[in-house]
């Protein structure tokens, strides 16, 4: 039977609740289902249903079907897993289907080509498998088609959609080439993935017999991505001065069109403070844009604008930040910090300051000194917000998280160890990112060198982060969790120096050396430090039992961890004066790596299990205070 009328819309609307919304849902039966929650109605129809972040868990039913004069359906960042049920696909007036942030699985289902209306799908942070399916060619209307984070495998289809202006696949499991209609899309939209983007890697499907690339197909690679990229660098500019002229004009004129955004701004605030905890990020980022509409309605919205640091396209702005969904990442010395993710599709993400102290002029100042700063070991600042009751920094998001939770987190069955190059490796990313900050001068520090400020790319590199901050908020007199990690001379978080820096960061190698969190050896019976710890096990020659077990299984390394035990120990002396700097440190791990690395190269095939017996010599410094 097709049912049609909003008798029968009620009754997906309450199957679906049984299914998947338990005691989120809460939806006055009695009531007209037009007056529910997320749902919305025109001409006595359900039109819109829009349930994101609500916690709802478990399969979708087959049920919804029934909204045929549905055009919105949007149960992003929930926690529903299985496969899409099929009768989705004859929801024939759909045009915005967001299914995001959630565990859905299984492969790309066929009927929802049938969805000839489609104009925005995504897909994205989901748990897809399968080929990306060239069927999408079918939905000519598709403007916005995002699948990035799922796992999806195979060859990217050569897609001929003529609206498609949205597009991402980026971190699936996606090899071969990108196909040329796609190639204008930002890199980004193809990263994480092992596509053939450089020329001359031998891309599937463009070798020839042999499996060697023939000298035409080489030059064509070559010339096709020299075109591709200047077309891009191109695109780029226009874009850039566009957007300059458009926020230099008419910042404030500009309307979300009906429609095209998927949630209105007030709506987006209201839905989130009654998120459940499935979506424990949302409220305060709700209280946060309720506070800069409240504050930017008194200043008259004059200071309504992010600032972007540097050369940074200006994608997106505040009200984008603000309408994003957001996921708590954790709370920190100077604040909360957020992932959030744009409905464009972008992830940032945010840090909300708390206690910033200085005064605007200095903030402002401070910020963008440190915002300038660029390098391939630091996390890339974006934009900064500031008004009297709201600071907002903004990041790119990494998504492989810190150095902290690979070292300590998941230390259970299932965990992959940490060998000695990837930590090595993790070592010398930090210092030259460290050593770089410092080389602005001597008066630019970071202040807050720790585990969890060292963040980590895809293929396990570092990136520091959070730097500059220490120079903002008040001096915070009681033990915090910095401390394992502060320099004996620093009293006042404010005064850090690059000495205390290259202290912080001798921790921060005796962490990696040992696999033990500074702030937990404090709980250590005797009130015993992490250095103090290391420095009487090595003076009693047993230097290898300070070393993380997860280590000693390596074999022919153990001469280089005491090498980087001998640095970690001089970084952390206790008068300033008899530490190295940060470019001494560089430099003599950069060494270090590159001597270790051409040792293995030599003694391949050797086996050597010597090591193991040895003593070791280490010099421990001076004895603790
Ligand atoms: N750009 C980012 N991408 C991904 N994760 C991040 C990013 N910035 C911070 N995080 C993570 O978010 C969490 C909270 O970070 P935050 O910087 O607020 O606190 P913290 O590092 O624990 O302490 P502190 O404020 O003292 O630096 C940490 O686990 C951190 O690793």
């Amino acid at each position: 039977t097709v049912y049609s009328d909003l008798a029968s819309d009620k009754i997906a609307l309450e199957a679906l609740r049984k299914a998947v919304g338990g005691r989120s849902l809460l939806w006055n039966i009695s009531n007209s289902p037009c007056s529910w929650v997320g749902v919305f109605c025109e001409r006595d129809r359900v039109v819109e249903l829009r349930l994101p972040g609500m916690g709802l868990s478990g399969k979708l039913p087959v049920a919804l079907g029934n909204l045929t004069q549905l055009h919105t359906l949007s149960l992003r960042f929930n926690a529903l897993s299985g496969p899409i049920p099929a009768d989705i696909g004859s929801l024939a007036s759909l045009r915005n289907l967001y299914l995001q942030g959630n565990f859905f699985s299984g492969e790309i289902p066929e009927f929802l080509f049938n969805l000839q209306n489609l104009v925005r799908l995504d897909l994205a942070h989901n748990n897809f498998s399968g080929e990306i399916p060239t069927s999408f060619n079918k939905l000519k209307r598709l403007g916005t088609l995002y699948m990035e984070e799922n796992q999806l495998n195979g060859s990217i289809p050569d897609l001929n959609l003529p609206s498609l202006d949205q597009f991402n696949v980026s971190f699936n499991k996606l090899t071969g080439p990108i196909p040329q209609r796609l190639s204008g899309k930002p890199t980004t939209a193809f990263e994480g993935n092992s596509l053939c983007e450089k020329p001359l890697i031998p891309c599937n499907g463009t070798s020839n017999g042999n499996g060697k690339l023939s000298g035409g197909a080489i030059a064509g690679i070559v010339i096709g991505c020299v075109i591709g990229f200047l077309l891009i660098l191109m695109i780029l500019i226009i874009l850039c001065q566009k957007k300059r002229t458009k926020q230099g004009v008419a910042k404030d004129t500009q309307e979300p069109k009906r429609g095209e955004v998927e949630i209105p701004r007030e709506k987006a605030v209201a839905d989130r403070g009654n998120a459940s905890t499935g979506f424990a990020g949302a409220a305060p980022v709700a209280a946060a844009a309720a506070a800069i509409a409240k504050s930017e309605a008194k200043s008259g919205g004059g200071t309504k604008s992010l600032v972007f640091f540097g050369n940074t396209p200006r994608v997106f702005d505040l009200e984008d930040l603000l309408r994003a969904s957001a996921e708590v990442l954790g709370k920190g010395t100077f604040g909360t910090t957020y992932k959030a993710t744009l409905e464009m599709g972008v992830v940032v993400a945010v840090k909300r300051l708390k206690d910033v102290t200085v005064t605007e002029k200095e903030f402002r100042e401070k910020i963008e000194s440190v915002g300038k700063i660029n390098h391939e070991n630091l996390v890339p600042s974006r934009a900064y917000y500031y008004n009297k009751d709201e600071k907002l920094l903004v990041y790119d998001y990494m998504p492989m998280g810190s150095l902290s939770a690979l070292l300590h987190g998941n230390r259970g069955a299932g965990r992959t160890p940490l060998n000695w190059d990837t930590r090595s490796g993790i070592a010398l990313g930090a210092a030259r990112g460290i050593a770089h900050l410092h080389s602005h001068g001597p008066a630019i520090s970071h202040g807050n060198i720790k585990s969890s400020n060292i963040l980590l790319t895809t293929s396990f590199e570092a990136r520091v982060s959070d730097f500059g901050l220490a120079h903002l908020a008040g001096p915070t007199p009681t033990p915090n969790r910095i401390d394992g990690y502060r320099a004996p001379e620093v009293t006042d978080a404010r005064k850090v120096s690059q000495k205390a820096d290259v202290y912080s960061f001798g921790i921060l190698l005796l962490e990696l050396l040992t696999g033990k969190a500074p702030t937990h050896s404090h709980l250590n019976d005797e009130g015993v430090d992490l250095p103090r710890w290391v420095q009487s096990v090595v003076r009693d020659e047993w230097t290898s039992e300070v070393f993380d077990l997860e280590l000693l299984r390596y074999q022919n390394v153990e001469e280089d961890m005491v090498q980087l035990l001998q640095l970690a120990i001089n970084c952390t002396a206790q008068y300033p004066d008899n530490r190295p700097s940060m470019a001494e440190m560089r430099d003599q791990i950069e060494e270090l790596c590159r001597s270790s690395s051409q040792e293995r190269d030599t003694h391949l095939d050797i086996e050597d299990d010597k090591a193991s017996q040895q003593t070791y010599s280490v010099d421990s410094g001076a004895p603790p205070p």
